[in-house]
């Protein structure tokens, strides 16, 4: 049985996880934190730093803000931590990599499967056509999301980048310029709107033919499932950094 601690609790990801992990035989949420506390069927901290409680790991969907308070006390307890927040400064991502000297430390910008495999398909494109196909990148997401572009469409970039000989530049939105794209950009663009849960496309656009990989999240379930998958993942591992590339090897 995998015993968590569920960071944002009473947010859309939060309310996801704890019904995925309700109907879960080998997992149970032992408390909750979130920064106004709250009701959910299990304790919930809004001070956590003196709580104590028998846990094997924490998940973390909440806000960056929360990010160096929750290392602390994952550090302190020395428990595992999931990390799913997205919109983390590059500080914040090197607090995550020392933190990973001491727990084990599990992120990734997004927890599904599909993204995951958006991923891989995406660098072996861009290696095959580099040189003659500009990429671009256009995320869509919901009206109440806080960061852009999203952590998804950043990692899309940061993967499809390792795998190019010459390093790209990104470029955020377009506009007010007047002149023709670069050949070794990368367009990032987002869009907010209604209740998207989250689409990602990558464009490689080339000469009279356009490639396209896309992914249509349906329900926030798909992170949740992976998010769960992951806390259980990382309960048995030992001190060191994780991401999707280790708990799916297996799988693609
Ligand atoms: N990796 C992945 O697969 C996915 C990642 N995400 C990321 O997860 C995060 C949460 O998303 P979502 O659930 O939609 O967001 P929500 O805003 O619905 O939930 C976040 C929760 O955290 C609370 N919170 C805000 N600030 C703090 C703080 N400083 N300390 C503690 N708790 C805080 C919020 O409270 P309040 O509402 O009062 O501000 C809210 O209850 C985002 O960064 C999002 O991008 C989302 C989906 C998938
Ligand atoms: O905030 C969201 O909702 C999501 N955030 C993640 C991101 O920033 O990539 C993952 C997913 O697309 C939903």
């Amino acid at each position: 049985m995998a015993k968590i601690i569920l960071s944002g609790c009473m947010g859309r990801m939060g309310k996801a996880i704890s019904a995925i992990v309700a109907e879960t035989e080998d997992a149970e949420i032992v408390c909750g934190f979130d920064i106004a506390g709250g009701d959910c069927g299990y304790p919930v901290y809004s001070d956590y730093a003196s709580v104590s409680v028998d846990a094997d790991v924490i998940i973390d969907f909440s806000h960056p803000a929360n990010l160096n308070k929750l290392l602390s006390f994952a550090k302190r307890n020395d428990l595992p931590i999931v990390v799913a927040t997205t919109g983390l400064t590059e500080d914040q991502k090197k607090e995550l990599s020392d933190a990973s000297k001491i727990i084990p430390v599990f992120f990734s910008a997004n927890m599904s499967l599909g993204i995951n495999l958006l991923i891989r398909l995406a660098k072996q494109a861009a290696k095959i056509l580099e040189g003659s196909f500009d990429i671009e990148i256009i995320e869509k997401h919901h009206n109440k999301k806080i960061d852009a572009p999203s952590g998804t469409a950043l990692a899309i970039a940061d993967g499809i980048a390792e795998s190019l000989s010459n390093k790209p530049e990104y470029v955020y939105e377009r506009h007010s310029v007047r002149k023709p794209r670069e050949k070794q950009e990368i367009g990032l663009h987002a869009v907010r709107g209604g209740t998207i849960v989250g689409e990602h496309e990558v464009l490689f656009a080339g000469p009279d033919e356009v490639i396209s990989l896309s992914h249509s999240a349906q329900s926030r379930d798909v992170f949740a499932q992976g998010a769960v998958r992951a806390a259980k993942f990382l309960s048995k591992k030992s001190v060191g950094f994780y991401s999707m590339d280790d708990l799916f090897s297996d799988l693609v």
